[in-house]
Formats: C-alpha cells, structure tokens, sequence
C-alpha cells in the first residue's frame, strides 16, 4: 500500500500498521516476544547503540501492554545493552480518544505505578501519539499530566503527520523531548528552544514516509536540543544510529559532528540520563564503542558500512 502512495493514516485506517501489530502481538507469547527483542537489541548494540529507549505501545489493552512491559524489563535485567522504558499505551485509540484516555489514566497508570513500587518493572518515560485521528491535544495534555504526577518523564510523538501545537504543549508541560516534529510551527520552534525540551528527529521515518523533512537546520538555528533516534518500529525498520546519522546529514543537512552529538550526548539528554550517558567524562558510565577507522565519523559517511555490524568491519 505504501509503495502505490498510500499515506500512513490510509493504511492506519484501513486497519493496518499499528493495528495490524497490535493483533499480533496480543497473539504472541511472552517469551516469543522476548525472543524476538532479544535479536534486535543484539543487533543495535553491534551497530554501536550502547543505550536505547523502548516502548510498548502495542497492546492497548492493560494486559498486552503490562506484557510488553514485562519483556522490555526482562531485556532490562539480563542483557548488556542499557534500557530506558517508555510507556506508550496511548499509541492508537480502539474507540474513542476520551475513553482511551480514561482507561489509561484510572487503570493503566495505577497498574504501572504499583508495579513500579513492588520493583516489577522500572517505566522512565511517558508517551503518547499526539496526531489528528489518534489523541487530540486535550486527551494527550490529560495523559502526560497523569504520567507526569506518578514520576514519569515526558517523551511524546508530536507534529508528526499535522500540524498539532505538540511542541508548544511539551514546552508548557515541562516535557524532556518531542519526537517527530515534521509539522512543527515557528512558535513551536521558539516554545521549546526557550523550555530546553529536546527534538527527536527521525530521518528513517521521514524517508519511509516520504513526509517533508524535520527542519533541523532551523531548530539547531533557534538553539533547540536536536536528538535523532532509529525510530526502530515495525514501520521503520532500522538497527542502525550510523544509517540514521547519515539521513540526518545528507536529508536534514546536519552535519557530522552535530549528528553525532545527536546520537549521543543529546540524545542521552532527552532520556533524561545527560548526567550519566552520552559522553565520556569522569563519573559517567564507560560506554565506549571503539573502531578501527581513521575517524569516528567514518562509520556514518562510509555508505558500504551502514547497513552491517560496526563490529564486522572496524575490527
Ligand atoms: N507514529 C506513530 N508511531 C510509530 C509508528 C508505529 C507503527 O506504525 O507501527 C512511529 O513513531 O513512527
């Protein structure tokens, strides 16, 4: 469908995408799930990702979403790559967007709460599809004030697909980063350079989509926090942060440096982990990924490289 030029929201519509996974993963079993995540954090921490956000997002019903949760916490204890959980149970709404938000704020987010206090899961950030069709910008206002008073930073997809005021709403409600951006306003622009609220941009969403590009160079212009992330989802099928550096570069005419700083220090900063990831300073974590390359750039404009494992061929 995508290919013959239908728009995300043709094929959302028409019960495909989010919906699509959320049936299946409904069907899954718990340690299929984990099986499956398992191989992909593998995959990103061979392409270099040594800390990397995860959301659930594709249950919807408390049940399915708890068990995503249950995956992302297990990956969380037993594997080598760093997690920062989002919950993003507000990621398509089966009925209408108020009852979705009702059931998430009285029901989800007690659940989650509860567990969080019993050590059952660790839940960092709260998410929410902030877009026409999906949550309004009251039902997404309502829901992040909600993560927000049990302790949650706000992480939200904005200004994706329409024009929405997303940015102007996570500037005003404190937020740690929006993500998307491609419809942000000049307002927004300013709103969250002046909040220190950072933009995820998602180049692999951007060119999947064929949406028109984030405007990076305006927002680094403003002196917006600027993060890029995989966008690593059933619709944007990417492991690799050296491919995404590469968009951000040649699409969104960053450069190399501020992609890299994207990819690390700021994107640590959106994450709220600034104080303990993203550079190489004393008293932070030693996240280091060494390449046997003249320069570390080399492995986002050696095109040959983006697609493998950093590993097979810095080594
Ligand atoms: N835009 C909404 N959420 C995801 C896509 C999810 C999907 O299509 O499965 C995103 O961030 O790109």
């Amino acid at each position: 469908m995508k290919l013959a030029g239908a728009t995300y929201m043709d094929i959302h519509q028409a019960g495909g995408g989010i919906n699509f996974t959320v049936e299946h993963t409904e069907a899954a079993s718990e340690e299929d799930l984990y099986c499956s995540f398992k191989q992909r954090l593998q995959r990103m921490l061979r392409a270099g990702t040594t800390l990397v956000e995860c959301k659930n997002g594709y249950g919807l019903k408390l049940e399915t979403e708890l068990k995503m949760l249950r995956v992302i916490e297990r990956a969380h204890r037993e594997m080598d790559i760093g997690i920062s959980c989002t919950y993003c149970g507000a990621h398509s709404v089966p009925k209408s967007a108020e009852t979705a938000a009702t059931d998430i704020i009285e029901n989800h987010l007690p659940a989650l709460k509860q567990m969080a206090i019993n050590e059952e899961i660790h839940v960092d950030n709260i998410d929410v599809f902030c877009e026409k069709g999906v949550f309004d910008l009251e039902s997404t206002r309502k829901i992040l004030q909600a993560g927000k008073a049990i302790g949650l930073h706000l992480n939200f997809h904005g200004d994706e697909l329409n024009p929405m005021n997303s940015a102007e709403l996570g500037a005003e409600l404190g937020a740690h980063a929006v993500s998307h951006l491609e419809e942000i306003s000049e307002e927004g622009i300013t709103a969250i350079a002046a909040a220190k609220c950072s933009a995820i941009l998602l180049p692999t969403t951007a060119y999947i989509l064929r949406l028109k590009q984030p405007r990076a160079r305006d927002m680094l212009s403003a002196g917006v926090i600027v993060s890029l992330g995989s966008d690593f989802n059933p619709n944007a099928y990417c492991f690799s942060m050296p491919m995404v550096m590469h968009l951000a570069c040649v699409n969104m005419r960053m450069s190399l440096n501020e992609a890299l700083a994207a990819s690390t220090i700021n994107a640590a900063y959106s994450l709220g982990r600034s104080h303990t990831h993203g550079s190489l300073e004393v008293g932070k974590q030693g996240d280091v990924v060494i390449l046997n390359a003249p320069r570390c750039v080399s492995a986002v404009y050696h095109m040959n490289y983006l697609t493998q494992d950093l590993f097979d061929h810095f080594n």
